[in-house]
């Protein structure tokens, strides 16, 4: 099946709302004025050359970089204007994060990585133990919950990477190149556990892909091109991303 046919509704209010974000490394302009709307529930793929800025604009979306100019609004709330604590709080609850290489932590098994989350969280072991089994069967690997990442294949890991990443029950998942490390079938079984699970529990996933065959699993995309968003051809709110800039 085409994975665009797995529609669902999205609504007209965004999730996450970025206006005019500009962000410089040096001299090297990452953004200049990038504006993109995430919606709730959506899978929202962001493509674009190497150096382009993507990484740059979900870091600021997520909350973990601040851009020098723009704004970032979730559900009204400024994340550009937000205190350090305030975003640690929403990375551990409202947001998950999933990098191209897992970035689990070695010491401990893929069951602890995934409980972890949950435990930051004041979740008692026990709890976040059953949690943490139950997502990653959800995933495929919960024959590997005592397996240790360097113990696991790149595949795995990723998966149990993504386990980990929605475990909270987080609104959206930012996810950066998370089958860059993959080849093409490794990378189409996690894709499909991805939109699987973001349908399941209606988590907005903002992905990001050099990959065409990765993106058409996404609703929609945009790409990335000098700092700025363009739309993709049958989006209509990206357009107004783009008018938004000019
Ligand atoms: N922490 C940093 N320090 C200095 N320069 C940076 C930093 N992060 C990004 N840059 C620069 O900003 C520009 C945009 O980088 P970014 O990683 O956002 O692009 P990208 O589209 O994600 O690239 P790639 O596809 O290669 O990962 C690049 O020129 C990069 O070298």
């Amino acid at each position: 099946m085409n994975p665009r046919d797995e529609q669902h509704p999205t609504a007209a209010t965004a999730l996450i709302s970025a206006r005019g974000l500009k962000k410089s490394y040096g001299r090297t302009e990452a953004l200049r004025g990038a504006s993109l709307d995430l919606r709730p529930g959506e899978i929202l793929a962001v493509t674009g050359a190497s150096g382009s800025g993507k990484s740059t604009l979900l870091h600021c979306l997520a909350g973990i970089v601040r851009p020098d100019a723009g704004s970032v609004a979730y559900g009204g709330e400024r994340l550009d204007q937000a205190a350090e604590t305030r975003l640690s709080a929403l990375r551990r609850g409202d947001f998950g994060v999933v990098f191209q290489f897992g970035q689990l932590i070695p010491e401990l098994t893929a069951l602890d990585n995934v409980a972890l989350p949950l435990l930051l969280s004041g979740t008692g072991r026990r709890p976040a133990e059953h949690q943490a089994g139950e997502w990653l069967e959800r995933f495929g690997v919960r024959g590997q919950a005592d397996l240790r990442p360097g113990e696991m294949s790149g595949g795995q890991g990723q998966r149990v990477a993504l386990a980990r990443a929605l475990v909270t029950g987080p609104r959206a998942v930012f996810a950066d190149e998370p089958t860059g490390a993959l080849d093409s079938l490794a990378g189409e079984q996690v894709m499909t556990a991805l939109v699987h699970a973001a349908r399941e529990s209606a988590t907005a996933i903002l992905l990001i892909t050099h990959d065409a065959q990765i993106a058409a699993y996404a609703d929609r995309e945009v790409w990335l091109r000098d700092g700025a968003v363009h739309a993709g051809s049958d989006d209509a709110a990206g357009q107004e991303a783009v008018r938004h800039e000019g």
